[in-house]
């Protein structure tokens, strides 16, 4: 008999929490420090999704400037250092997701987080959230050595906390989320309000819902099918 509990996988920001101020906050630190003008909050839908590294890349790339190799790390360890000094200023979980944990504990759901973020920034986030310890596995772009979308991150998180493949849903805001979950053949809601250029109904996703009040029969219906 089986005792793994079904489990919801999270994805970070943009699904669980506003983060957008303070990772463009933490860009534009480093963008000023080159004299490039700063970018507005709004700009982090097509910023985000893919971790520090690719938001660095595609924040100078706004001004025409190429950035990579050991320019890159520099930048990317200026910028966590400078974002890790005000995780959650400006961060807030995203309306309804206690409630929603909630619930589906009650129900016998188990949770864990996959994120592109870096796992120490994960989870100090989480922490000055008050949410980390509902989450059996907090895992980052560094956690494994690959990360999403390839397919073995879920997978990966899903043995780290506990679950099985057959009986687990990921939840995101991006395509990065949406590819991830496709690519381990695991089922994949979609929420609306993260950080996406293009609209996430249109990344074929199995659900879309745009609050967390939807989120039980969204993950339900997955899991019955
Ligand atoms: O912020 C990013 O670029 C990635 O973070 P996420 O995987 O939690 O969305
Ligand atoms: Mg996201």
């Amino acid at each position: 008999m089986s005792t793994s509990p079904p489990l919801v996988i999270f994805d970070l920001d943009g699904t669980l929490a506003d983060t957008a101020g303070d990772l463009m906050a933490a860009l534009n630190f480093v963008l000023e420090r080159d004299g490039i003008p700063p970018l507005p909050v709004e700009q982090a839908r097509t910023l985000l999704g893919a971790g520090g590294r690719a938001l660095i890349r595609r924040g100078y790339a706004v001004s025409g400037r190429n950035i990579e190799g050991t320019r890159l790390e520099e930048l990317f360890a200026d910028f966590l250092h400078d974002y890790e000094s005000h995780i959650a200023a400006r961060s807030a979980l995203f309306p309804g997701v206690i409630d929603a944990l909630e619930r589906l504990e009650r129900d016998g759901f188990a949770f864990a987080v996959c994120t592109n973020k870096m796992e120490r920034a994960s989870i100090k986030l989480l922490q000055a959230l008050g949410v980390d310890s509902r989450f059996r596995a907090i895992c980052g772009q560094d956690t494994f050595g690959f990360y999403k979308p390839d397919a073995r991150t879920l997978p990966a998180v899903i043995a780290r906390a506990g679950g099985t493949v057959e009986r687990s849903v990921m939840i995101g805001d991006s395509i990065t989320d949406i590819a991830a979950a496709k690519n381990a053949m695991i089922p994949v809601v979609a929420v609306d309000f993260g950080y996406t250029d293009k609209p996430v109904a249109e990344l074929g996703p199995d659900r879309v819902i745009s609050h967390f009040d939807e989120l039980d029969a969204a993950v339900k219906s997955l899991l019955a099918a």
